[in-house]
């Protein structure tokens, strides 16, 4: 097939949802109810406009990262009822018509539009991540849908993005969530969007292959704690890197080294007698990967035990050519213990002249999260990965996002849903939004306006208004222009639509514009926060529509 018209039009099927349990059932009852009563209103096939978006940034912080977009249009693409789902919701709706199935059956996306904000992209509070317009019909089937695909995607993004910003670039972040995440979908999901904002690997197999995400892992206490001593260790031989010589006992080579260690003149008295079984698991390791061998030091005890036998391991090794990669701490000061671990092996690299001893990579993981790793950078740490599970992946700090999918048009006629709580009164019409850049390259504001009015433009002056609050409004002379909303789905694969890029794409773009970012947006204590404006013909329209559609009280 031909490329289309714009060339950045892809040809080929999109395949289904990641997670087959992705269909239209997956939805609240209510979502099909609607839908049968449009249509017994006959009202399924009027033009609706949809805005999804969410109202407050999570985890206290003043930016958001939106993910889940691909599997939306996965989802869309794919969408349609099988005859037992229809059966069951026949089944499901008491009293409804057989011939609301024949709808059922009729029903898909090719007469949806969804123009979306792209992946990866940092996004704030009442702006349309999502635009979704079609018949009423059908774009009420996706609400649920698309919010349980959004929400989760970009608050776990989120948090991983707030890990990063904390740990700082050059740290290695590794995800280790799976076996505490909300279910199967809780895993794979933390995995694919936490590599999206911003980790650098998981322990989480399935997703490295489902995704390309780069595995990384070292190894548990059970394996420390399985060996009892190095009699169990029958076959010692081990080959040189180069395979030119061969260690027949590398055990032995082990021992000597632990030896010469005890006796260095700055570690003497510094230990005794480590632990045999944590020797025998790490020898055992080594000989399993001499090209990757990493110990788990926390069994017994850090300084007494674990990296002594460690560091004996590491420099047999080195022997034969090979390079230990470093350790792991799981409990304990992780201050403290990654700082005399660094020194250790400083003086062994110093006194035994091993060059690049000293800058093994120490890997620290035990409930760490942002504040823990706030207070490690507080202390001095020397700590080069951190593997995050439970609170990343979970969410800890914060349950959902709480993105929400609201009717802004219909056939033509703005809408708007008035609330007592001001936050919830939501922006009416079929917008288009823009992000505006200052004359130091950082975004100033994001603002939204009719879907007719002309564009901001690069260098001209422009009101940008609270949407709410009538006193707050600042004049902006835009030095760049980005729209943001972009279209995603014109009603089939071929029509043409942006790409979905690969995860790699959606990573490197978070990564780009949270760097892009002013400073005072991203700390973590009291940020500044961003600026979410319309224009001021959208101002008053949405002003004369609440009032229009406000009854007035009556006192007496
Ligand atoms: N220097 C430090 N400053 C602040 N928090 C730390 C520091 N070192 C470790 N932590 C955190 O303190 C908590 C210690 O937890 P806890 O007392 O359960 O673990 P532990 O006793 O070290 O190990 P175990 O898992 O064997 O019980 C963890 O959340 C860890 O991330
Ligand atoms: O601490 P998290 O951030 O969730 O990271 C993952 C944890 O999983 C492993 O612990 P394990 O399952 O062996 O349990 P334990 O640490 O509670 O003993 C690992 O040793 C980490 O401590
Ligand atoms: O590879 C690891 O060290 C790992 C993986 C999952 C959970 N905890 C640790
Ligand atoms: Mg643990």
């Amino acid at each position: 097939m031909e490329p289309k018209e714009n060339g950045n039009q892809s040809d080929h099927v999109i395949e289904g949802p990641t997670n087959p349990m992705v269909t239209p059932l997956l939805n609240d009852l209510y979502q099909f109810t609607m839908a049968y009563a449009y249509w017994k209103a006959n009202k399924q096939n009027e033009r609706s406009v949809f805005d999804l978006y969410f109202r407050k940034n999570p985890f206290g912080g003043e930016y958001t990262v939106f993910a889940g977009l691909d599997e939306c249009i996965k989802f869309l693409a794919n969408f349609k009822l099988t005859n037992q789902e229809i059966d069951y919701v026949r089944d499901s709706l008491p009293g409804s018509e057989e011939a609301f199935c024949d709808y059922l059956r009729g029903l898909d996306c090719s007469d949806v539009e969804v123009y979306a904000i792209p992946e990866g992209s940092v996004v704030f509070p009442k702006v349309p991540l999502m635009r979704v317009e079609g018949p009423v019909g059908v774009v009420q089937l996706l609400e649920t849908p698309f919010l349980n695909l959004v929400n989760f995607a970009s608050l776990v993004a989120t948090n991983a993005a707030r890990h990063r910003f904390v740990a700082g670039k050059s740290k290695s972040l590794l995800e280790f969530g799976a076996r505490r995440a909300q279910g199967p979908d809780g895993a794979i999901s933390a995995s694919k969007y936490c590599y999206l904002g911003g980790f650098d690997a998981t322990s989480n197999v399935a997703a490295g292959k489902l995704f390309g995400i780069p595995l990384r892992g070292t190894h548990s206490h059970a394996f420390v704690s399985s060996f009892m001593s190095t009699d169990e260790i029958v076959d010692k031989v081990l080959h040189s890197a180069d395979g030119e010589t061969t260690c027949e006992d590398f055990v032995s080579l082990v021992q000597t080294w632990l030896t010469k260690i005890q006796y260095l003149p700055s570690l003497r008295g510094f230990f005794s007698e480590t632990n045999q079984s944590e020797l025998a698991a790490f020898i055992s390791y080594a000989l399993a990967f001499p090209k990757a061998f990493l110990a788990l030091v926390d069994t017994y005890d850090v300084m007494k035990s674990g990296i002594p036998n460690f560091c004996a391991v590491a420099l047999a090794l080195n022997d034969l050519g090979y390079k230990a990669l470093g350790i792991r701490l799981d409990s304990g000061d992780l201050a403290y213990l990654s700082t005399e671990t660094r020194k250790f092996f400083c003086t062994v690299e110093n006194e035994l002249k091993v060059p690049g001893f000293g800058k093994m990579v120490v890997t620290a993981s035990n409930d760490l999260n942002e504040e823990t790793i706030d207070a490690l950078n507080k202390q001095g740490h020397e700590v080069d990965a951190f593997g995050i599970g439970t609170y990343l992946v979970t969410c800890y700090a914060q349950a959902a996002l709480g993105c929400v999918f609201k009717l802004v048009e219909i056939n033509n006629q703005p809408r708007i849903k008035l609330s007592e709580d001001v936050t919830k009164v939501s922006i009416p019409c079929k917008k288009r939004s823009y992000r505006l850049y200052g004359k130091e390259g950082y975004p100033l504001v994001d603002i939204m306006t009719g879907e007719n009015e002309p564009p901001p433009k690069v260098g001209e002056r422009l009101l940008c208004r609270h949407p709410f609050n009538e006193s707050k409004r600042a004049y902006v002379v835009p030095q760049r222009v980005e729209e943001l909303l972009k279209c995603y789905w014109r009603g089939s694969a071929d029509e043409a639509r942006e790409e979905l890029p690969p995860l790699k794409d959606i990573r490197d773009r978070c990564i780009k514009q949270l760097e892009n970012m002013r400073s005072d947006h991203m700390r973590r204590l009291n940020p500044t926060p961003y600026k979410v404006s319309v224009s001021a013909k959208l101002y008053d329209f949405i002003h004369f529509l609440w009032l229009n559609e406000a009854p007035v009280g009556e006192l007496q």
